[in-house]
């Protein structure tokens, strides 16, 4: 499916006719109206009479429940008929038409059109995907305490352990499955969605292939889904997704991008389809570009910037820590707690405080040799030597060492409460580093 174009990718959809038609029409076909005001919730621009399924007299719907029929080329042909030339004299932005297919097991025949809609009071229903991985536990805890625990389903494709899987709703979603996965968004009425899953950088890099289809195919599933259910979608980005021809000392939000990892590559990409999306179809897409992020109690998930969180359990179990990036390296860092309170705050953030879609987040910047300082200040004994991992290395070195992150604080009022030495002892309070200290001495 993916590798269809999506204008072309929709195997069927109703279709109502109505010889004499005594009403003005929006110059496309009352079909292609109907697909926009039913799914996309919108009015027609010209606020001609084309009706949304729940309007319809019984026997055109039942027309619509029974009839199956190619629609490739009717669809394609209203498409151009409409970008060509609008009958209302206007530009119209249309959906994907992979976006509009219905599938006979999701849809009764007397099935609304409309999408269930909520009040402002109404919390948003929440999906996370691939949300086992170092970022998901927290967000689903932290969604679910504003949200309530079964407004926020968590998923992924691995086992989750028990007190996760304890904690509130978890389902199975593969992001490579369309039609799973728009399954689970409508069967559990999702309005916003939180797109974790990705390969990140240094296991990107070890299995392209799958970084392209997972971070890649996955994210079109997704962004696709979202415009066709009308979702407020996050997607993060990260630091990796600029290059060695960014500036690199400060990183603004808008500046040359050419990453030379795959996940970079696929992050760029995200970006750009999630705007394209946004200013083409409407859709809600929110992006963030995270600084390597630093948590206690889950583990990062194959970056470049994991060392900053395995330095804490080394430092704790053995004393002893291997650095695979030299030491002078800098690279932009946040701990998790503002990773996360970022996240929710730029999608509740009303949509016009937002100037751009995708914003630039920072809270602090330290190579190794400072981290290890501050580190040391809780654990003196940490004995550290460097072997550098070429690969990780030449990633570091291509990306931005600090972080210009003015946008986000003027348009939405971001503020960390993290620096490097809140973080450090933060991590050890959560670790409990008294126990290690204890058994030293
Ligand atoms: N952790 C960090 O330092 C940063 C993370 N980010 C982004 O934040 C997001 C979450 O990051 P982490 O939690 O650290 O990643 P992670 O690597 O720890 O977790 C990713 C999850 O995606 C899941 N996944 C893989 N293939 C999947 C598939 N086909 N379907 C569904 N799920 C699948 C994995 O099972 C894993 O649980 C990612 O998009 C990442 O790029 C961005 C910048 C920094
Ligand atoms: C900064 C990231 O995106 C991630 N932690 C990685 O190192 O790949």
């Amino acid at each position: 499916m993916d590798h269809v174009p999506p204008m072309l990718a929709v195997l069927e959809v109703p279709v109502v006719k109505n010889q004499q038609d005594p009403v003005p029409r929006c110059g496309t076909t009352p079909t292609f109206c109907l697909v926009l005001i039913g799914f996309q919730k919108r009015r027609c621009p010209i606020n001609c009479s084309c009706q949304p399924a729940s309007a319809l007299s019984p026997a055109d719907r039942q027309r619509i429940g029974r009839r199956k029929m190619p629609i490739v080329r009717n669809m394609s042909r209203a498409v151009r008929q409409l970008l060509q030339n609008p009958g209302c004299g206007c530009a119209i932005p249309v959906i994907p038409a992979r976006c509009i297919g219905i599938s006979p097991r999701q849809v009764a025949s007397d099935a609304s059109f409309h999408s269930v809609s909520f009040s402002n009071s109404d919390h948003p229903r929440v999906l996370i995907t691939g949300g086992l991985g170092q970022l998901g536990v927290g967000l689903a805890k932290l969604l679910r305490k504003r949200f309530g625990k079964n407004n926020v389903i968590l998923s992924d494709i691995r086992k989750p352990a028990d007190n996760v899987f304890y904690s509130g709703p978890f389902i199975y979603a593969d992001i490579l499955d369309y039609k799973n996965l728009r399954e689970i968004v409508v069967n559990n009425r999702i309005t916003w969605l939180f797109h974790y899953s990705a390969l990140l950088s240094a296991v990107g890099e070890a299995n392209v292939p799958l970084a392209r289809a997972v971070n890649i195919t996955g994210l079109h599933n997704v962004l696709d889904i979202a415009a066709e259910h009308n979702l407020r979608l996050f997607v993060p980005s990260t630091i990796g997704a600029f290059g060695p021809t960014s500036p690199r000392n400060p990183t603004p939000d808008l500046c040359i991008q050419r990453p030379r990892t795959i996940y970079g590559v696929s992050k760029v990409h995200a970006e750009l389809m999630g705007e394209y999306y946004h200013y083409r179809y409407g859709l809600d897409f929110r992006c963030l570009r995270y600084p390597g992020i630093i948590s206690a109690d889950s583990q990062p998930g194959g970056g470049t910037t994991d060392y900053a969180v395995q330095i804490f359990h080394d430092a704790i179990k053995t004393g002893k820590f291997q650095c695979y990036l030299k030491p002078d390296t800098r690279l932009p860092m946040m701990y998790i707690d503002d990773c996360l309170k970022a996240t929710l705050e730029v999608m509740e953030a009303p949509a016009e405080a937002l100037s751009m879609r995708t914003y630039n987040i920072s809270a602090m910047s330290f190579t190794p040799e400072e981290l290890v300082q501050e580190v040391q200040k809780h654990v003196p004994e940490l004995q550290l030597t460097y072997k550098v991992d070429e690969t990780r290395q030449a990633i570091a070195d291509s990306w931005p060492m600090n972080f210009d992150d003015r946008n986000a604080r003027r348009d939405w009022g971001w503020k960390h409460d993290y620096d490097l030495p809140e973080l450090v002892t933060t991590m050890f309070s959560f670790l409990g580093s008294d126990s290690r200290i204890a058994r030293v001495n």
